[in-house]
Parts: structure tokens; C-alpha cells; sequence
């Protein structure tokens, strides 16, 4: 690192706070930046153009997150990546952000396949896995909380945006499944780790990737655009239905589950997680209320819907589960439905994500994205009761094959655990409503209606 890096990274941090809340993978635009500060750096290709790999902490008020970027700068004009990678001019140099970049993200592979270290960066093969470097790469450009990039038709670096000190989870439940053979994940090949707060800390995960594979949610809102286009009809009678899909689905998500179960075990379930599942689904309603106002009047009746879930029969076992399952996670291949990204809920805590937990939070949190799919084309449009209620049709049907499917692996439905599931189906509603409000404003009137759906007509 020479001085003028240093110069170069304190500069780019000054530019920050403005840049940061234009990327879709940023977090933090719930809150103004304050001010970025620079936590490490390392040149990972100097010269012309130069490799920044750079992480920062983010002041939001009394939060402080650290996030995770690549820095490109060059002496003449920037490459064609996207104009909203331009950061700015930082001693002389055009700096941006450099994921768009393929002659500077295709060292990332390279050293990967090498195994090599630099500086702080360590990059590794997962035991066993073949990783052939010199392919260049693309970002994906999917809804995404991260930044992925597919390198020819063979791999996938995901570079986790917002860090978290230790192994990632995602990281480490993909080799967890891996050792015990599971038929439903991408293999996981290598990963890349950094410092933070002096730990060893996940920064990216190589996977194979499926060149073939349809995303789940691309695939099942192609399904209710069709019953849209006709929605006089049944949701099971149009070309497009995608209930066979999602009971294969729900299959897939039992096994998974099973699978997790069988590398990592279980712990008996008793009244105190009962107990305890409530009082943080009320403390996250408070948070979640006091941010968000259009919340404010459904609070009196989500906090009795979490209360009721203290009375009922106790889960027979806690494990470890995805944490934030919705079509958006799955990919159908030629020989499956594949889970991808099992690190949880973006906001979560180190703690919040460790645990073990109701394998039933997946099912719920599936069961909300079917919800999202049949509301998702509707948001902005003038108000339609014949495509709303199409929508709904639609969900209701899917959400039943899905369950169907799932009972057909784990053994019992999980509509029988009826005022649990829709207790997580609804906590799980409050969490996408503070997502959509830092993220996506715009949607923010999804979860907000499935709220006062579910709370009107008690499923
Ligand atoms: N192994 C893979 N093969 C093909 N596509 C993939 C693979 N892994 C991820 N994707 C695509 O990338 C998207 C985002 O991946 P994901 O791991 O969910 O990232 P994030 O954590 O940012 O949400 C997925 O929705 C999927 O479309
Ligand atoms: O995939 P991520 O780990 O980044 O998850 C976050 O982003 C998701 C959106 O990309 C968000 O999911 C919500 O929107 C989906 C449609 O885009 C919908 O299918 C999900 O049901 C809904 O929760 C997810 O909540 C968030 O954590």
C-alpha cells in the first residue's frame, strides 16, 4: 500500500456517503449517512488500472455498519460499467466501483484457483473442489443484497456487501450440506476471507454455478402474469399453473431441511423458546412500528396473533434453517429445485442468525413469497378486483401445493401448526415491511396489504 492509496481511499470515503444510498445492495437507506470511515484496504492489482479491495464503516446516527466494496480507478476514461459505479476523482484517479469491471474482477478467480493470499485476503478451494481460473466475469443483475458475479458458465463469487465478523453462514451451512451429499444446493468450490474486528471473516463464496437454471420467482410470477392475462380462469386450469412446481418445491424445502438435520443436528424445543420466539417478534414490531408509521394500526392485532403462539404445542425440535427462503432463493435445474443463500435475514444479528430455529420459519417464509408473487405486478396499477382477487386465487393455490408437497417428505402438514405459522407468517411480514421501507419504498404496500389480509381473514 503506498501513501497515495491511503490518500486515495480517505478521498473516496469523503464521496461515500453520497454514493452509497444510490446501490441497490446498500442497506442503510432507511437513515442518512453521516460518514464513512475507512477500516482497511488492499491493492489487489496495482498499476493502471488498479484493484482496490476496500471496506468501510458506515455511520448511520448511533449505527455503525461495515460494508465491503471493490474500487477500480484508472488514468483514463472508466470502462464501460454501469454510470452508477462512477464514484468520483480521488488524487488525479477516476475511481468506481469495480464489480462491472472484467479485466479487474477477473483476478478474482484466478487467485482463488491459486489459493493465494494477499495482504489480509486469503483465497481458498473448499477441499477437494476444482476451480480452473482465466474466465472472465459479469455481475448478475437480479434483485440482490449482495453482488454476484458469473464467470463464463462455470462459476459464481457471491462478495457478501454488508460483513459480519466470522464464517459467514451462508459459507457454512453450503459445506455443512455438501458433507452429508444434499441434492438441493449449489456446490459450494472456494471462498474468499478478510479481517474484521481482528477475526478471520467471510468476504465471498464461489459456487458452481447453473447456467440453465430458472430463478423461482421469475418463474412463478410468469405464472400469475398468465392467469392475469385471463383471470376468469381457475388458477389450476391456465397453461402457466405452477402448483406442480410448487410441490415439488415444498418437497425440495423438506429435504433440505432433513438434511440439515443430519449434519448438524437438533435441540428439543420447550416452552421457554416459545417464550422467547414471541417476545422478540414483539420487540421487532415495536422496532419495525416506530420507523415505519403505516404500521402503527395493525400493531394491537399482530401483538395478540404473537401472544396466541405462547399456548401452543411446542415444536418437536429446533435447527438450523435457511432464514429467509422466498422464490427469489431457488433455482429450478433440469434435475431439481436448488435452495441458494442461506445466510438469513440481511439485518439480522450474528446471534439472530446462529440460532437454531422452527424449520417452519422457512415454510412460512415461502408461503409469504407466493403472497408477494400474485401482489408484485399490481403495485403502482390503478386498483383491479378481478386481477386482485386472481392474484390471490393464485396464492392460495400455490401456497397449498407447496405445503402438500412439504408434508409429503417431513411427515406432517405444516398447515396444522395453524396459529404458529401464521404467527412467523406474519413476523415475517413486519420484517419485510422494514426491508421494503430501506429498500424499496415502492413496494412497501405488499407486505402492508398481506398484513391486514392475514389479519382479516385469520389465514
Ligand atoms: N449457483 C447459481 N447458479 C445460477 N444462478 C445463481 C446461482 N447462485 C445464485 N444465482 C442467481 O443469483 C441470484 C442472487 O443470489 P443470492 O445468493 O440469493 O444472492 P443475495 O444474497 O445477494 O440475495 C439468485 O436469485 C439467482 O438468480
Ligand atoms: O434475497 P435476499 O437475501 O437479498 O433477501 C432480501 O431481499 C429480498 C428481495 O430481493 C426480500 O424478499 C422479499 O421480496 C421478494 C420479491 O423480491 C419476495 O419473494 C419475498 O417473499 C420478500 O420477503 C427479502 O425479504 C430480503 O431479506
Amino acid at each position: 500500500m503506498t501513501a497515495t492509496h491511503e490518500d486515495l481511499v480517505r478521498e473516496l470515503a469523503a464521496e461515500l456517503p453520497h454514493w452509497l444510498p444510490t446501490q441497490r445492495w446498500f442497506a442503510g437507506k432507511d437513515r442518512p449517512v453521516q460518514a464513512v470511515h475507512p477500516v482497511s484496504w488492499t491493492t489487489v492489482t496495482d498499476g493502471d488500472p488498479l484493484l482496490i479491495h476496500l471496506v468501510v464503516e458506515v455511520e448511520q446516527g448511533t449505527r455503525r455498519e461495515p460494508y465491503q466494496l471493490l474500487v477500480g480507478s484508472r488514468q483514463a476514461e472508466i470502462p464501460d460499467v454501469a454510470s452508477s459505479a462512477a464514484i468520483g476523482v480521488e488524487s488525479g484517479l477516476t475511481c468506481y466501483e469495480a464489480s462491472g469491471d472484467a479485466d479487474l474482477t477477473a483476478v478474482l478467480l484466478d487467485l482463488i484457483a491459486q489459493e493465494e493470499t494477499i495482504g489480509d485476503l486469503t483465497f481458498e478451494k473448499e477441499p477437494g473442489a476444482e476451480v480452473t481460473g482465466g474466465l472472465r466475469a459479469h455481475p448478475i443483475t437480479t434483485e440482490q443484497s449482495n453482488t454476484s458475479l458469473v464467470f463464463g458458465s462455470q462459476y459464481i463469487l457471491k462478495l457478501f456487501r454488508k460483513l459480519t465478523p466470522g464464517l459467514n453462514k451462508d459459507l457454512m451451512l453450503h459445506r455443512a450440506l455438501r458433507e452429508v451429499g444434499c441434492q438441493h444446493i449449489a456446490d459450494p468450490l472456494g471462498s474468499i476471507t478478510g479481517v474484521l474486528d481482528g477475526e478471520p471473516t467471510t468476504i465471498g463464496m464461489l459456487q458452481r454455478f447453473l447456467p440453465d437454471a430458472a430463478d423461482g420467482w421469475v418463474m412463478a410470477t410468469t405464472s400469475v402474469r398468465d392467469l392475469m392475462a385471463d383471470p376468469a380462469l381457475a388458477p389450476g386450469e391456465h397453461g402457466g399453473d405452477f402448483s406442480g412446481e410448487a410441490y415439488r418445491l415444498g418437497k425440495a424445502v423438506a429435504q433440505v431441511h432433513a438434511d440439515l438435520r443430519a449434519a448438524l443436528g437438533t435441540e428439543p424445543a420447550d416452552r421457554d423458546n416459545l417464550d422467547a420466539t414471541v417476545d422478540a417478534m414483539t420487540e421487532r414490531l415495536d422496532r419495525v412500528a416506530a420507523q415505519v408509521p403505516e404500521l402503527v394500526p395493525h400493531v394491537p392485532g399482530l401483538r395478540s396473533a404473537f401472544e396466541e403462539i405462547r399456548s401452543v404445542p411446542v415444536p418437536v425440535e429446533m435447527q438450523y434453517v435457511h432464514g429467509d427462503l422466498h422464490l427469489g432463493q431457488v433455482l429450478r435445474t433440469l434435475n431439481g429445485w436448488l435452495l441458494l443463500d442461506f445466510e438469513g435475514e440481511p439485518a439480522a444479528s450474528i446471534a439472530e442468525r446462529a440460532a437454531l430455529r422452527s424449520a417452519l420459519r422457512d415454510v412460512a417464509g415461502m408461503l409469504r413469497s407466493f403472497d408477494y408473487a400474485a401482489q408484485q405486478l399490481l403495485v403502482g396499477q390503478p386498483a383491479d378486483p378481478l386481477l386482485t382477487e386472481a392474484g390471490m386465487s393464485w396464492a392460495r393455490h400455490n401456497r397449498d401445493a407447496f405445503c402438500d408437497g412439504y408434508a409429503k417428505i417431513a411427515g406432517s402438514d405444516p398447515r396444522d401448526s395453524t396459529a404458529l405459522l401464521r404467527a412467523l407468517e406474519l413476523d415475517k411480514a413486519v420484517y419485510e415491511v422494514s426491508y421494503e421501507h430501506a429498500n424499496r419504498p415502492d413496494w412497501l404496500v405488499v407486505p402492508l396489504a398481506s398484513i391486514e389480509r392475514i389479519m382479516t381473514e385469520g389465514s
